[in-house]
């Protein structure tokens, strides 16, 4: 089986796949001169899939400026509003979030630059075994099926360092500073903003400006560029399948496309793209720390037969060493402890080594940690 999608190239980085398998996928050039003819690999099953006319979310998004200004009576608002979306769902729109627009602007350009180049030159930041960051293609080689129709490159951010500036400027060969001094920026302003967002949530949950806030300085998180091309069979296929983020905080700008959808109140809706919105959502690991209270957000997404679409994902993560037990105010008798103790490193390795992050990570992590401590 031949594929030739520039999406569809195989691009080894991982354990979980069968390298036979994998190999059966190797570009040639045949795949879109054969458009009625999908790969099984990249068929998802029809629970994981969107059905028709899934409609649109319908939700004021949360203006923080009254937040940031520290206006107390828009706090107090803000708050409430936060803390119902994060008890429901898990997630919420953000706008007046003072991001420069031409910094989201300039982000997405250059995601755009990249994805439009040459394979070979993309290779060039091939993710390798074992490793976070770097280019990775529809996964093929990580896993075996239900494989995602979409191109990534990720990298690791670390609070107060240059770490996204050094990533792109140890690339052989071709330069890409110029990658390494926009992201880093990017990075450095998402990392600011989420430690912003991490007092919101302190606040909401009662917990006091702090807690949260001390808990992710010296964060160590990725962040992710997100391309999904054209699919010829956008029906039998999925840009992301069904899953929670394993890591703390999402904050995802998506360009002017429609593909995500998140559920809510058991049933799929999309959520469209609108401006310099945010969507904020919790992760698996804020979940765990909030001890359950706060809901990881279950999302997807689709792709569609005629554009591109793209999202920059800043997923916060807490520093590895940082053990995950939620603030004493949130274990309570009709509440007790919800999740052992654990840390980011052990559930990131279980995300890359043993499971893939899906609906469940969060359960089969907690067992997968209950198991090894007896
Ligand atoms: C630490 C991470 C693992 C994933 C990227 C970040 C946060 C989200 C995770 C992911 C997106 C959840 C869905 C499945 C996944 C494999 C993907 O489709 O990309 C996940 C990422 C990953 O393991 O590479
Ligand atoms: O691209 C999107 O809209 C969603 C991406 C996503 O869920 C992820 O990268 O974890
Ligand atoms: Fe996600």
């Amino acid at each position: 089986m031949v594929v030739s999608h520039p999406a569809l190239v195989v691009a080894p980085e991982s354990t979980i796949a069968n390298e036979k398998e994998a190999q059966k996928l190797t570009v040639d050039g045949s795949f879109t001169e054969n458009k009625s003819h999908m790969p099984t690999e990249f068929v998802w099953p029809d629970e994981d899939k969107a059905e028709e006319g899934i409609p649109e979310l319908d939700i004021p998004p949360i203006d923080l400026k009254g937040f940031l200004s520290g206006d107390q009576q828009a706090v107090a608002t803000i708050c409430q509003r936060v803390n119902e979306a994060c008890k429901r769902h898990g997630f919420f729109l953000a706008v007046n979030h003072g991001v420069d627009p031409n910094l989201l602007a300039r982000a997405h350009a250059l995601s755009e630059e990249f994805f439009s180049r040459p394979h070979s030159e993309k290779l060039q930041l091939q993710r390798k075994l074992g490793e976070a960051s770097g280019y990775a293609n529809s996964f093929i080689g990580r896993f075996a099926s239900k494989l995602p129709w979409k191109e990534t490159l990720s990298f690791q951010f670390i609070h107060d360092t240059k770490t996204v500036q050094n990533y792109f400027q140890n690339v052989k060969d071709q330069d890409f500073s110029h990658y390494g001094k926009l992201y880093q920026e990017y990075c450095e302003v998402m990392g600011d903003l989420s430690l912003v967002i991490m007092e919101l949530l302190g606040l909401s949950l009662g917990v006091g400006r702090d807690f949260f806030r001390d808990f992710y300085t010296g964060h160590d998180s990725v962040m992710r560029l997100n391309y999904y091309p054209p699919c010829h069979q956008p029906e039998l296929a999925l840009g992301t399948g069904p899953h929670n983020d394993p890591t703390s905080l999402t904050i995802l700008h998506q360009n002017n496309i429609d593909g995500l959808q998140v559920f809510v109140d058991g049933r799929w809706y999309t959520v469209c793209p609108k401006g310099d919105a945010f969507v904020v959502n919790i992760g698996d690991t804020l979940m765990a720390l909030t001890n359950g209270i706060y809901k990881s957000c279950l999302h997807r997404a689709i792709v569609n037969n005629s554009v591109a679409r793209r999202s920059l994902t800043f997923f916060l993560c807490p520093n590895k060493d940082k053990v995950v037990i939620p603030p004493k105010e949130l274990i309570t008798a009709e509440n007790p402890r919800q999740y052992p103790d654990f840390t980011w490193a052990t559930l990131l390795e279980f995300t890359q080594k043993h499971y893939r992050a899906d609906t469940t990570t969060l359960e089969a992590f907690k067992q997968w940690v209950l198991e090894k401590n007896n």
